[in-house]
This record gives C-alpha cells, sequence and structure tokens, in this order.
C-alpha cells in the first residue's frame, strides 16, 4: 500500500531539532499535549494522527505497522528532516521502533512508551472485528478504562470523556485495520538491530501491554534504558506528565548520539 499524507501539526522553532511523536491505537496527536509546551522550547515538535485516526485519511485496510512506517518516512521527507528523534506510545511505539529498525539513518534518538515488540494477537484481532460491526464507540470504555489507573481516572472525569471521544473519533475501517496491524506485529527479530539511543518506559500498573513487554525491549535493543512509571497505566504521558515529560527530555538533551 502506498504511503498517505498524514495530517500534522508544529510547535516549536523551525531550525531546531525534529522530534516526532507517535500516537496510541485510538488516540489522536492531542494525546501528547501534556508534552508539547516543554519540547517546544528547545525542539521542532511534530504531532501526527496515524492513518485512521483523527484528521488523517483512512484508506481502506489491511494495514501493516510497515504501512504506518511509510506514512512516517513521507511525513518526514515533506517536513525536510533528514533525521529526527523519535518517541511513540503503543502502537506509535511499534511504529517507531519498526521505522529505527528498517531506516535506521532517520531516527537520531528513540523513545518507546507502554509498546510492545510481540502483543498478543487475539485480542486485537477480535476488536478489529467489533469495530467493524459494531463502531468504535461502544468499545472507548473498557479501552480507556486501561489507559489511567482507576484512580485516576475517578478524579478526571472529563479527561475520560475526551478519550473515548477521540476513540469513538476514530474511522472504524481504519481503526479496524490499526488493532490489525497490532495484532500481526512482531518486532523481536528487529530489536537487536535498532542503534538509535534508546529510552523505553512502561506504566507500572499498564494492564493493555504490562512491563514485561517494556522489558523484552529493553534487553533486546543494545544499549537501552529502562524507566518505570508508578503509579501509571497505558498513557502515562497523561497520569504522570512532569515525569514523561522531563524523561523525554533528559534522553532527548543528553550528549552523544548512537549507542
Ligand atoms: O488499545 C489498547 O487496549 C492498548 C493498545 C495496544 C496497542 C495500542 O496502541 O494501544
Amino acid at each position: 500500500m502506498s504511503a498517505v499524507e498524514v495530517s500534522y501539526t508544529e510547535d516549536g522553532p523551525a531550525d531546531a531539532p525534529v522530534v516526532l511523536l507517535s500516537n496510541s491505537l485510538g488516540a489522536t496527536r492531542g494525546m501528547w499535549d501534556p508534552q508539547v509546551p516543554a519540547l517546544a522550547e528547545r525542539y521542532r515538535v511534530v504531532t501526527y494522527d496515524t492513518r485512521g485516526h483523527g484528521e488523517s485519511p483512512a484508506p481502506a485496510g489491511p494495514y501493516t505497522v510497515d504501512d504506518l512506517v511509510d506514512d512516517v518516512v513521507a511525513l518526514l521527507d515533506r517536513l525536510g528532516a533528514r533525521t529526527a528523534h523519535v518517541a511513540g506510545l503503543s502502537l506509535g511505539g511499534m511504529t517507531a521502533m519498526r521505522l529505527a529498525a528498517r531506516e535506521p539513518s532517520r531516527v537520531d534518538r528513540l523513545v518507546l512508551l507502554a509498546t510492545s515488540a510481540k502483543p498478543d494477537p487475539q485480542g486485537f484481532l477480535d476488536r478489529a472485528v467489533q469495530a467493524r460491526s459494531g463502531g468504535t464507540a461502544p468499545l472507548a470504555p473498557t479501552i480507556v478504562s486501561r489507559w489511567l489507573t482507576p484512580a485516576y481516572a475517578a478524579g478526571h472525569p472529563d479527561l475520560v470523556a475526551r478519550l473515548e471521544a477521540m476513540i469513538a473519533g476514530a474511522d472504524d475501517e481504519g481503526y479496524a485495520s490499526c488493532c490489525e496491524a497490532v495484532g500481526h506485529f512482531d518486532a523481536r527479530e528487529d530489536l537487536a538491530r535498532i542503534s538509535a539511543r534508546t529510552l523505553v518506559v512502561s506504566g507500572a500498573e499498564d494492564p493493555a501491554l504490562p512491563p514485561p513487554h517494556q522489558q523484552l525491549i529493553a534487553d533486546g535493543i543494545p544499549g537501552a534504558t529502562l524507566v518505570s512509571i508508578s503509579p501509571g497505566a497505558h498513557l502515562p504521558n497523561l497520569e504522570r506528565p512532569l515525569e514523561v515529560t522531563g524523561a523525554l527530555l533528559a534522553h532527548l538533551d543528553a550528549a552523544g548520539s548512537h549507542a
């Protein structure tokens, strides 16, 4: 499948190094709102909607993570960015991981949050069927219940409603096709080939992709560092924005380049 022109937003100085942020399944680029202002003080921050999500096109499936990588490469080309720091959460982390393995010259620093090199496929393939038959809206409450810890969700009903609206707003076919991309993803053979200096971030209480998934990634990528955010569930960047933004900046700002 050919690349699609994804919708994106830029913040920060146009001549600064690019930081590209890739969203999770069901979210939009708005999921990075807590991180953008601090990153944009010294980076050209690019957030985009993965195909099937937000304002990006949703071509007919099936999709693979390699298709999503093609979209990112096309976006970097449109931006005139030979290289970028790339951070992705969950599906966004899978996209970032595959990009770093496939196109190592395009990735400077890599940050992989709440993601997996080999998700358990069945739940995602079942969810694809449900999204196609009944739409994404009925799935949203259960999915969002894994994105935040129960205590945090109870205290932040407006955020819960906003996240559920993101999922309900995803294109049904595009979302289902992204579920299938997750279900078929296997990057275990990629890990040893990733040369970008890598930070891996876990939500300590993430029920969707629990910490052993990130431990496997950190063990497999040479020189990778693992940070655990606690309390934190599947979207620790929303629940613990200061810690996650601080970890991102510390990793991006640190001297040196490839591992
Ligand atoms: O949507 C979920 O339940 C968790 C998830 C897996 C891949 C992703 O991006 O989100």
